[in-house]
């Protein structure tokens, strides 16, 4: 009795790791377990307000950083023009003091200032269930981005075998496309690979930082989002978001998400998190593993 306990639990926490039992009940319980009505194909937010909100952060990031990008945007005099209204505007008066924004702040008080709330990783509330994502500051109300699932973007038949063993961050899309959002060993080593690849002179075309303890765009912790529990219902939902080929490429930088090949053109694919209600401070977040809208 106690041996088969044992057996069940070790299963339950492992089974999030076996592929072929993921993509099984992904495909058996999409109908029972989405949180959107079976009549509706609606996105929870759309995806003029994702990439409304995903520009806004990604801006106040680069404003913050400035420092750091004045070398590579005086290469490309359009996209340095463009840089320097973004910094205008954020710098008048209203948008907080010329003085304050000067100062380098941390991305999770500048995500703070941008959309009133930080997220980060902590211990999870649940036991065993190792780091967990939690609100650290503010508020944050239904339907608003909450965090990005990053890692690298493969197609159906892109070869993803060797990283998916034992490997409990492998988010699988409606369409089959499949995101890694391991942050060690090969999935680590091969996002790396693939971010040197498509970085375009001074201009990096997705962040690294996530696979640090530090990231740059502090929305990327989605991958530590936990599943929920009978005690623990889900308070975000995961969607699915195509980058727009006009997204700016002075920050394309702070995009966690990679693709695998390029062997035809395609959007790169982002899995953002909504929430499905009001979040208070110090909530951890709970998602449905089989919740996906797109
Ligand atoms: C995508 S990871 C989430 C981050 C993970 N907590 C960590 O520390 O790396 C998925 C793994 O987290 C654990 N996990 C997620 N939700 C859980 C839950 N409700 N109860 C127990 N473990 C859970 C399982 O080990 C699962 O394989």
């Amino acid at each position: 009795m106690v041996v088969l306990r044992g057996l069940r639990r070790r299963w339950n926490a492992y089974k999030y790791r076996f592929v072929p039992w993921l993509a099984f009940n992904v495909r058996r319980q999409r109908r029972t377990l989405r949180y959107v009505p079976e009549s509706s194909q609606d996105k929870i937010v759309p995806d003029e307000i994702v990439l409304e909100t995903l520009l806004k952060v990604f801006t106040a990031l680069l404003v913050n950083d400035f420092g750091r990008h004045v070398p590579a945007l005086s290469l490309l005099p359009a996209v340095g023009r463009r840089y320097a209204q973004l910094r205008s505007a954020a710098l008048q008066p209203g948008a907080g003091s010329s003085r304050s924004r000067q100062v380098l702040l941390s991305p999770e008080e500048v995500l703070f200032r941008t959309l009133g709330f930080s997220v980060t990783r902590d211990r999870s509330s649940l036991l065993s269930a190792g780091t967990g994502v939690f609100v650290s500051k503010g508020f944050v109300p239904k339907g608003a981005l909450v965090a990005m699932y990053p890692g690298t973007v493969y197609r159906k038949h892109e070869p993803i075998f060797f990283q998916s063993l034992g490997n409990p961050f492998i988010f699988r899309c409606i369409d089959g496309i499949l995101i890694d959002g391991n942050d060690k060993g090969l999935s680590r080593s091969v996002y790396r690979s693939c971010s040197w690849r498509d970085q375009l002179g001074p201009f990096q075309m997705s962040d690294v930082s996530w696979l640090t303890a530090a990231p740059q765009n502090p929305l990327a912790v989605g991958q530590y989002v936990n599943n929920c529990s009978y005690e623990k219902a889900a308070n975000v939902c995961y969607q699915e978001f195509d980058v727009p080929r006009h997204f700016p490429v002075e920050l394309k930088q702070y995009l966690p998400n990679i693709v695998y090949s390029h062997e035809i053109e395609s959007h790169l694919r982002c899995v953002v998190l909504v929430t499905l209600r009001d979040i208070k401070q110090g909530e951890e977040l709970f998602s449905n593993y089989y919740t996906i809208v797109n």
